[in-house]
């Protein structure tokens, strides 16, 4: 349904390796792994999200407007199943390759639904609770339609990095990311499809 990376993995069987992500390292002790096609049959698990998941829409307070915010939203703590079978094993995949390095495995799940390209996320860190003061880990699997995330060092200065996310794909924001960086979703007038991201983050970060 979806043009998928020209990396895609088709055969079905499983996540591709994680030690095939490549590492790029940014400034300030921030890095990101990126790996293309990452999760097998990702059309199936769009579909099933899409239908299962009980998106909810939030408003936020802008100044003195409550404005809405521009994409859909559900979150799974810690306590709560996750929404998929593929989740939890791409979540089993990531603690296997990444508790050494994080020193603690992913605990909760944001999902967000992206209904066309006017949704979008404006410039942020995760700085809800331990991202502002420690490194982390933010894992991001991407499902549907690619959408650019942007990434740049807060306080400005630097030059802007653009990753396309495709169907499948993954990218770990890690290090000092999310406290000396900041990323995005830009809005877009080409990506006329939704797209389904998947945070997985550790205890307290948010
Ligand atoms: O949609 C994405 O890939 C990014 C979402 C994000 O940055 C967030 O929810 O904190
Ligand atoms: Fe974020």
């Amino acid at each position: 349904m979806f043009q998928g990376s020209l990396l895609d993995f088709t055969d079905g069987t499983g996540p591709r390796p994680l030690a095939e992500a490549r590492r790029t390292n940014l400034s300030h002790g921030a890095w990101i792994d990126v790996l293309p096609g990452w999760i097998p049959d990702a059309d199936a698990l769009f579909e099933r999200l899409l239908a299962s998941v009980p998106w909810r829409g939030e408003r936020r307070r802008m100044y003195e407007r409550v404005v809405d915010v521009p994409r859909l939203l559900a979150f799974y703590d810690e306590s709560a199943a996750l929404p998929d079978p593929a989740l939890v094993d791409a979540k089993a995949a990531l603690d296997a390759h990444y508790t050494s390095e994080l020193g603690e495995p992913f605990r909760t799940a944001g999902l967000c639904l992206y209904r066309d390209g006017r949704d979008s996320v404006a410039w942020h860190g995760d700085t809800i609770g331990r991202g502002a003061t420690h490194d982390t880990m933010v894992a991001i699997l991407s499902v549907g339609t690619p959408r650019s995330l942007l990434l740049r060092p807060r306080g400005g200065g630097g030059r802007t990095l653009r990753r396309d996310l495709g169907h499948g794909d993954l990218i770990v924001m890690g290090g000092s990311c999310q406290r000396t960086w900041e990323h995005a979703i830009p809005k877009s007038a080409r990506a006329a499809g939704p797209r389904i991201s998947v945070q997985f983050r550790p205890r307290g970060v948010r």
